[in-house]
């Protein structure tokens, strides 16, 4: 073994970053053993530089991140600072000192992945961010060298734990949105700023990742369609168990059946309850991958929180330690293919629509119609009585009608939709939800 240590430079020393600094103290004999050289925390960078940080020598803190990265004698750098600035500054700077970089953020490489791993490819660095999509999940490796000589066709996920343990705790024990958020918010599965959960932006980032290496090509944030979850009700959670589903904020990226083009997606949707992503529970992830050959793989485990997801972070780090003791570089990005990415019309997909209607004749069939006419094949239809409102415009009450859709592609969804909000006898379009799953 070597003896001369590889210095590492700690880049952000919150939920993540204490994590990684700890076990990399508590397992360091093992990680020496693993990667054949010890490693040495050299620096840790953070805002604040008075706060209490157990187990981490102050004389290794610093608020300037710039300057430790210049250094020129660190190997690895180790960012889970998160956010695109200083942290996009940060690696290139690291790159050109010398160092290869582990990163956990999505955000980040989401936004600016190409032109990173363009940049490591220039200096010959090593970027690994198995941490970024799913926490401690293995994923980014299984889909870039595992899966590497298979075609992948679908990738489904439930990758933010913060929004699963939301809605898991909406559907099983009646909690409130904003009480089961603040529970993963101190529970450390949350983003500094929720809204980056809620709204799917992380998940999004997630799924342009994901999908940009399960088919090879170059997905931007932009490209992925995107819902986030704060509009799902409990009146939604009891239409799904009316129908043996529950609500999951699921990231789906697909490549079209020509193989032509490729989509992503993140919106909530109902899933049946035989669905393996269904019984999901609490912060945990899980991503379904269909490929060619291999099939059906699921991956699964906890998607957040700090020592899940510096678990991932320290796999790379011995990766990379391992790499740069070998004078070598590991798998650079696989966006070989520029597929384009197709608009969120052209997905096709089972809908869920629940509208509130005039309780009288001819109504059925007139919404019926509309669906027809926009070429929607309708499956299912319930009708149900609301007394609870009155009729204000004729003799009849109002009833709720659900109706359920086969396979239709989401502009023609939209197209019925509003030709529907335009029809006197529909009152109001409670909700829309896609339907996965078989
Ligand atoms: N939390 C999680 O479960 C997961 C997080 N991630 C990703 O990991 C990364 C880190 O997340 P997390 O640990 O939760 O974030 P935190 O907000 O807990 O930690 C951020 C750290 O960065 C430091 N920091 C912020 N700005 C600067 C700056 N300008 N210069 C130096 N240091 C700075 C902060 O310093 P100070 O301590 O002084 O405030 C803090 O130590 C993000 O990219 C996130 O998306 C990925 C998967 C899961
Ligand atoms: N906020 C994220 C953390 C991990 O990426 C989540 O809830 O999944």
């Amino acid at each position: 073994m070597r003896t001369r240590p590889l210095k590492v430079a700690l880049l952000g020393c919150g939920v993540v970053g204490s994590e990684v600094a700890r076990i990399m103290t508590a397992h360091a004999e093992d990680l020496a053993a693993r990667i054949g050289a010890p490693v040495e925390l050299a620096g840790v960078a953070v805002r604040r530089p008075g706060k209490v940080r157990e187990g981490i020598d102050p004389a290794l803190i610093t608020t300037d991140p710039t300057a430790l990265v210049k250094r020129g004698d660190i190997d690895v750098v180790v960012e889970v600072i998160g956010g695109i600035e200083p942290a996009r500054g940060l690696i290139t700077e690291a790159f050109a000192h010398g160092a290869s970089v582990v990163s956990a953020n999505k955000a980040l490489l989401a936004k600016d992945g190409a032109a990173l791993h363009a940049a490591a490819a220039r200096y010959g660095r090593d970027l690994y961010y198995e941490a970024a999509v799913a926490g401690a999940i293995p994923l980014i490796r299984p889909l870039r060298e595992s899966l590497a000589g298979d075609k992948v066709n679908r990738v489904l996920g439930i990758v933010n734990g913060t929004t699963n343990f939301i809605l898991d705790k909406m559907d099983t024990t009646g909690a409130g949105y904003q009480e089961a958020l603040d529970e993963a918010t101190a529970l450390g599965y949350a983003e500094a700023d929720p809204t980056a959960d809620v709204e799917g932006f992380d998940a999004a980032a997630k799924a342009a990742i994901l999908a940009g290496i399960a088919f090879h090509t170059r997905v931007r944030l932009d490209d992925v369609y995107r819902e986030g979850m704060t509009e799902v009700t409990s009146a939604d959670f009891a239409s799904a168990r009316a129908m043996g589903c529950t609500i999951k904020l699921l990231a789906i990226c697909e490549r079209a059946a020509d193989g032509g083009s490729v989509t992503a997606r993140v919106h909530p949707a109902m899933l049946p309850l035989s669905h393996p992503l269904a019984s999901v529970r609490e912060a945990y992830n899980a991503v379904f991958v269909e490929s060619e050959a291999a099939g059906r793989l699921m991956f699964y485990g906890p998607g957040a929180g700090g020592s899940p997801t510096a678990s991932a972070v320290l796999g790379d780090l011995v990766a990379v330690c391992r790499n740069k003791l070998g004078e070598a570089t590991g798998p650079g990005e696989s966006a070989y293919t520029n597929l384009p990415v197709s608009a969120m019309g052209e997905v096709v997909t089972r809908y869920h629509i629940s509208l509130d209607v005039a309780d009288k004749p001819g109504v059925l069939a007139q919404v019926a119609t509309v669906f027809a006419e926009h070429g929607v094949s309708i499956d299912t239809v319930r009708q149900q009585s609301r007394p609870d409102f009155q009729d204000t415009a004729s003799d009849g009450g109002e009833a709720s009608l659900v109706v359920v859709t086969h396979r239709a592609p989401d502009a023609a969804l939209s197209g019925t939709v509003e030709a529907l909000r335009g029809l006197d006898t529909v009152r109001g379009v409670a909700s829309i939800m896609r339907v996965e799953g078989e």
